[in-house]
């Protein structure tokens, strides 16, 4: 699956309609077939009436052929044509000559007052815009857009909901809001935007045919992470290996009351098969890190100065330990932000070269010293949530411009951006952007960001680069969390859960 603009998209349509060779009115008569089979297999028979509001560009012609094929499985259909004053696009023209001769109530609507009210248990086909909208709604198709939306019948979006970009945030204009979008053949950019997930509903896509050698030569905006890259990066094990050749990762985590970070983030890097993991904790937490991670070595600061470590035994704080023996560092979760955390992150930048992982605290810490970000290890992986990104980056008025700041300072310093959401995106610092398409909503809960922390640093202790980590980290992050659902339910799994699922997501991924 590829994630291409509305350029591109037409591109790839004409590129077909050229090489095929077919028409552009047969390739419509292609999409509005595979929408049409789709309603039918999966809406209930019960409900076969349906209303079609159609625009006069492309997307209304396929709303005019949809009409004409529900007709001919006898379904009961009315379409309405929002008139602009233009007489449409060739292939509208030709879909309304071919509607003419049936039985379907064709209405033309101009105004406000000329509007259907929709009845009960009639389903709305919105074909009134699809990947040509160019400007946000307004007018008539304003309020006939908030006349569908206000509607409680079940609304299908034909490729876009009506009004929204496809390849940019819409905000804050409006757009229908559908329960199921048909888009045509492969992702819009739009649609993997948080901000969007209400318009679009659940997100179909339709196979309409297109040539898939004109992927040859297009340079997607955006890629995916999936099975196929997942399974391209990860690297067997070597029957004569040994521990050493699996490197030995530290992590900095934990304070007083936040050492639950710790240990998921350290269980969750021992998943993902680094030779060695030692933990370097605040004092207080090294019991709790020694039984809950047995598995793990806990490192002191070297401090001798008994005082300072010990007023600090709350929060890390102190030396460091010599860093040249660890292959790379995991620094972040639940450390907080005290002022002897602060000073140790400082240390750490400035004596450590080689790419780290930093999530949490740490980008808090980042956030209030921006003066450091050059002096990051180049390569480095980033975690922000949305709250911890605009610490570090000020405010995004929509998701679009947040993604956009993210590939801007992932260029800029040579770092790896992972922007944490439902469909993670992770900028990369030649400038690719990956949107990651793993994971569900039972990972929305405290804690699975200081897993992930933990998959990253495990990863790139184990030998991967730090795109190979980022992109196979990020999607067995969501696949595990998609296996601890299908055992435990979308509501009781724990972030916990998702670790001890990493194994399954290993599994699958190389079996
Ligand atoms: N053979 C083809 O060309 C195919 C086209 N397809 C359909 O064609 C659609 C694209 O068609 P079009 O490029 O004609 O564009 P649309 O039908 O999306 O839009 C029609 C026109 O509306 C105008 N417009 C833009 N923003 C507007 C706004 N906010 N308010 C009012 N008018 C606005 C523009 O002039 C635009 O060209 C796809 O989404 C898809 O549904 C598919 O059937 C696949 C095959
Ligand atoms: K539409």
């Amino acid at each position: 699956m590829v994630v291409l603009t509305a350029d591109q998209v037409r591109a790839w349509d004409r590129f077909t309609i050229q090489h095929e060779p077919i028409s552009s009115i047969n390739l419509m008569e292609r999409a509005a077939k595979c929408c049409t089979e789709w309603l039918c297999t999966n809406l209930p028979s019960s409900q076969s009436s349906y209303y079609i509001f159609c625009g006069k560009g492309n997307n209304g012609a396929d709303g005019l052929a949809i009409a004409r094929m529900l007709y001919e499985v006898d379904r009961q259909v009315d379409v309405f044509i929002l008139e602009f004053g233009s007489s449409g696009t060739a292939e509208f023209q030709q879909n309304l000559q071919r509607l003419h001769p049936l039985p379907v109530g064709i209405h033309y609507i101009q105004t406000g007052s000329g509007f259907p009210i929709v009845p009960p248990g009639v389903i709305i086909i919105d074909a009134l815009l699809g990947t040509g909208t160019t400007r946000p709604v307004e007018g008539e198709m304003r309020a006939l857009i908030e006349l569908i939306n206000a509607s409680p019948n079940p609304t299908i979006s034909i490729d876009m909901p009506s009004g929204l970009f496809a390849d940019q945030s819409t905000i804050p204009f409006s757009s229908v809001r559908a329960a199921f979008t048909l888009t045509f053949q492969c992702l819009k950019p739009a649609q993997l935007l948080a901000e969007n997930a209400a318009a679009i509903g659940d997100l179909q896509v339709m196979d309409i045919g297109l040539l898939p050698r004109y992927l040859n030569q297009v340079q997607p905006e955006y890629e995916l992470t999936g099975k196929t890259l997942s399974q391209s990066i990860i690297r067997p094990r070597n029957n004569f290996s040994h521990k050493g050749e699996f490197g030995h990762a530290l992590l900095l985590a934990g304070s007083f009351g936040k050492m639950g970070a710790a240990v998921l983030a350290a269980r969750a890097c021992l998943r993902c098969g680094p030779g060695l993991l030692s933990c370097f904790v605040p004092e207080k937490g090294i019991s709790i890190m020694q039984m809950a991670v047995p598995e793990a070595m806990v490192v002191r600061s070297t401090n001798s100065d008994h005082e300072k470590t010990n007023a600090n035994d709350e929060h890390l704080g102190g030396d460091l330990p010599p860093l040249h023996q660890y292959q790379t560092i995991g620094c972040g979760p639940g450390i907080g932000t005290n002022p002897a955390t602060v000073q140790l992150f400082k240390e750490l930048i400035a004596n450590f070269r080689k790419p780290m992982v930093l999530d949490a605290d740490a980008l808090n810490i980042l956030s209030q010293n921006q003066d450091l970000f050059p002096s990051l290890p180049p390569f480095s992986i980033l975690t922000p949530h949305p709250k911890e990104f605009e610490r570090l980056a000020g405010k995004s008025a929509n998701e679009t411009e947040r993604i956009n700041k993210a590939r801007e300072l992932a260029k800029k310093h040579q770092l790896i951006f992972v922007l944490k959401g439902h469909h993670s995106l992770i900028a990369m610092p030649g400038g690719s952007a990956y949107f990651n398409m793993s994971g569900n909503a039972s990972m929305a809960k405290g804690g699975s960001g200081d897993v992930l922390t933990g998959m990253l640093t495990g990863l790139l202790c184990r030998g991967y680069t730090p795109e190979q980590a980022a992109l196979l980290g990020v999607h067995l992050h969501g696949l595990a969390g998609e296996f601890a659902s299908a055992d435990l339910g979308m509501e009781s799994v724990l972030a916990g859960d998702i670790s001890d699922h990493i194994a399954k997501a290993f599994i699958y991924l190389t079996s």
